[in-house]
């Protein structure tokens, strides 16, 4: 497939370009008036159109991208998005005004979901979950990463993995899965956390690990959740089975959630929202991606991520979405974009790279997807005509994504 008269070819970085630090995220390079050349699903060469070679232009299918942008697909490296059913009851009390914790603590919140997990069948949340696959990847997502968590047993957590290897087989694009057992103390064991992290260590991890169910281990690491020691029991238990961690941290308190994870080589600490001086130069000093999650602050008014200070301290950056049904109910990546610039006042060059690139560093894939680059999987999306680059975040909540190809296949889904 060959595209042509592209008006800006986004995210052109060199091959060795892995993931983007500091005042690296600023530089997002772009050829205009391009054409991109894609054979086998992968990114086969691109070039200026003035200088495109005859033989080249002469491939088919052709697809004219005249007044278009082509993108990287988003890289969405935090979700959970296998779950039973929505949470509209919680919006509600949103609404009167409860806090986020506040509603945990009237019977909402994670307990709420794996409450209505226990009863569904791997076929509904399958069902479920690949409606919002689908969307996402309408919405120009093209590799994802899906956590468990609200199984909170042994069988609902294998269960909710199961459901996750299911989207990996069935969807054209990569799905990492993360084992987030330890994502709410279940209610039996309020009074007695360390018979449920013996749960996980002793009964959960060796099953996960014997189906190949899991790629990362999470935690919820935070004030009334999962504290820093419980955090590395588990962190350091999954280690054992070659698990890496990707963390909950600093969602509702800073309290070294961050360091727990550096500490532990974490690929990633997500959320961020509160952070300290120490938390953002620990994150500038380390390979752990700095993963921030805008649509959950706007979706249930916490702070937002203070980018700009984790970018000032030299911090490689991801987006994601963090679709769930409790602190935030969309997947689109696009509005994630558009919160980044508008919230976290990061530039139209540094989020895109942030949901690009550095997503898929997130999610260890960096060599095959985020950018335009010669062999990487042709994971793609055009946009709409724009006039310039930044229209795609200053048009927020409404897609300029066109048309999805992935693996080099027009998506249809
Ligand atoms: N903070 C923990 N987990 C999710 C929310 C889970 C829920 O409320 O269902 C998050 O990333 O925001
Ligand atoms: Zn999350």
């Amino acid at each position: 497939m060959l595209i042509t008269y592209i008006k800006g070819l986004v995210g052109v970085h060199a091959k060795d370009v892995l993931s983007l630090r500091g005042s690296e995220l600023a530089h997002l390079p772009l050829l205009e008036n391009a054409w991109l050349l894609i054979k086998d699903g992968l990114i086969e060469d691109f070039g200026e159109m003035e200088n495109i070679p005859a033989e080249i232009a002469q491939i088919q299918p052709q697809i004219s991208a005249e007044g278009r942008f082509v993108f990287p697909s988003w890289c969405d490296s935090h979700t959970h998005i296998v779950f039973a059913a929505p949470r509209e009851e919680e919006f509600a009390m949103k609404i009167a005004g409860k806090t986020y914790e506040e509603i945990a603590t009237a019977g909402g919140g994670i307990l709420n979901s794996a409450n209505k997990m226990q009863s569904a069948t791997e076929d509904e949340l399958f069902e479920a979950a690949s409606i919002r696959l689908n969307d996402m990847i309408r919405q120009g997502t093209g590799a994802v990463e899906i956590k468990s968590g609200y199984g909170l047993t042994v069988e609902s957590e294998l269960k909710m993995l199961r459901v996750i290897k299911r989207l990996k087989e069935h969807f054209p694009i990569p799905v990492k899965a993360t084992l987030l057992a330890a994502h709410a103390y279940p209610t039996i064991y309020k009074e007695n956390h360390q018979g449920y992290i013996d749960l996980i260590i002793n009964e959960l991890l060796p099953r996960v690990a014997a189906e190949d169910l899991a790629d990362y281990i999470d935690a919820f690491c935070e004030k009334g959740f999962f504290s820093n020691e419980e955090t590395a029991q588990i962190l350091e238990a999954a280690a054992k089975y070659g698990l890496k961690p990707k963390i909950h941290a600093n969602q509702l308190s800073s309290t070294g959630a961050a360091q727990v994870g550096i500490a532990h080589h974490a690929v990633s600490v997500d959320h961020l929202e509160e952070t300290d001086h120490e938390v953002l130069e620990a994150l500038g000093k380390s390979t752990t991606i700095g993963t921030l999650l805008p649509s959950c602050s706007f979706y249930i008014n916490i702070p937002f991520a203070n980018a700009k200070g984790l970018i000032q301290n030299n911090a490689i950056v991801a987006l994601a979405s963090d679709y769930n049904p409790g602190s935030t109910p969309s997947g689109n990546m696009n509005f994630v974009v558009s919160l980044a610039c508008i919230k976290l006042k990061m530039l139209p060059e540094q989020a895109i790279n942030s949901a690009t690139l550095n997503g898929a560093a997130a999610m260890e894939i960096s060599d095959k997807l985020g950018s335009i680059t010669k062999g990487k999987t042709a994971n793609i999306f055009i946009t709409r005509p724009m006039s310039s680059l930044a229209y795609l975040p200053y048009s927020f909540g409404q897609s300029q994504v066109e048309t999805v190809i992935l693996n080099g296949e027009i998506y249809h889904g």
